[in-house]
C-alpha cells in the first residue's frame, strides 16, 4: 500500500481517504442541526481543550494478513500501549452529516443517501438524524472492527463526548469500564481494539436492499 511520508498522519494511513484531525461539516446540516451539536448534554465525557491533534500515540493501524480473521486483507486498529479499563482513546472523526429517512417507497425519493449505504457511518444523534461518516474522510478510529468472528466479546466502546476546544458534540473510543460484571480487563498493547456495531449493521447488510438511518447503533 502507498501511504503518506509524512508524521502529520498516522503510520500505515492510505492514499485515500484524506486524514482528519477535526470533525467536518456537511453543507446539508440546518441551523438547527448546528444548534443541537453546539448544546452540550449533561452526560456527555469531556475531551479536554488540550488533546493533542493528529496521529493518536495509543492506537495503530495494522494491516490484517490473517486467514482465519474475518476482515483479512483489510485493517483494523490495534493498542500500541496496554490500556486501562475506561480510558479515553481516540475520537471517532468523519463528516458530521444528517441521514434521510428512509421512505416507505424509494423510488419515489429524488435524493440519494450516501451515509445509509456506508461501511463507516455512526450514529451520533438518532432523534435529529445526526451522523458521522467516516467512509470518504476519516481518522484512525475508522478501522475499529466489529468482534463478532474476531473475539468472544468487544473491549471498546463508542460513547458520546463533549470536545471543550471546538464545544461541539462527538463521538469517541473508549476502552470498556470495567462495570459490576468486571468484563472491561482493559486492553493489552498490541491487542485488536473491538467494539460491537449492533445487530442492526449485519442485519441491514443481510437484507441488502433496505437501506438504515443509522449503523453502529
Ligand atoms: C468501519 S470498517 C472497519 C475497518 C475496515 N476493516 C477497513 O480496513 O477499512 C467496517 C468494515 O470492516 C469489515 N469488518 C469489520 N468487522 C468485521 C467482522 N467482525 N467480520 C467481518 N468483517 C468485518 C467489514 O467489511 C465492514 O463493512
Amino acid at each position: 500500500m502507498v501511504q503518506p511520508k509524512s508524521d502529520r498522519f498516522p503510520k500505515n494511513w492510505p492514499l485515500f481517504p484524506p486524514y482528519l484531525c477535526i470533525p467536518l461539516y456537511s453543507k446539508s446540516l440546518t441551523p438547527e442541526h448546528l444548534s443541537s451539536l453546539r448544546a452540550r448534554p449533561n452526560d456527555a465525557i469531556s475531551i479536554p481543550s488540550d488533546t493533542p491533534l493528529g496521529p493518536c500515540p495509543l492506537v495503530k493501524i495494522t494491516p490484517i494478513d490473517t486467514p482465519s480473521h474475518p476482515a483479512n486483507g483489510q485493517h483494523g486498529l490495534f493498542a500500541a500501549k496496554d490500556l486501562k479499563p475506561g480510558t479515553f482513546i481516540l475520537q471517532y472523526l468523519g463528516e458530521i452529516h444528517i441521514s434521510l429517512p428512509p421512505t416507505p417507497d424509494s423510488s419515489e425519493s429524488t435524493a440519494i443517501d450516501l451515509h445509509a449505504t456506508s461501511d463507516y457511518d455512526l450514529s451520533l444523534d438518532r432523534e435529529m438524524g445526526i451522523g458521522i461518516d467516516a467512509d470518504m474522510w476519516g481518522n484512525e478510529a475508522r478501522f475499529i472492527n466489529d468482534y463478532r468472528g474476531i473475539a468472544e466479546r468487544p473491549n471498546a466502546e463508542f460513547r458520546e463526548v463533549w470536545d471543550e476546544r471546538r464545544k461541539e458534540r462527538g463521538m469517541g473510543v473508549f476502552v470498556l469500564p470495567e462495570g459490576k460484571s468486571k468484563q472491561g480487563k482493559g486492553i493489552k498493547k498490541g491487542e485488536e481494539i473491538l467494539v460491537s456495531y449492533g445487530r442492526g449493521f449485519w442485519g441491514a447488510r443481510k437484507e441488502e436492499a433496505q437501506p438504515s438511518i443509522s449503523h453502529w447503533g
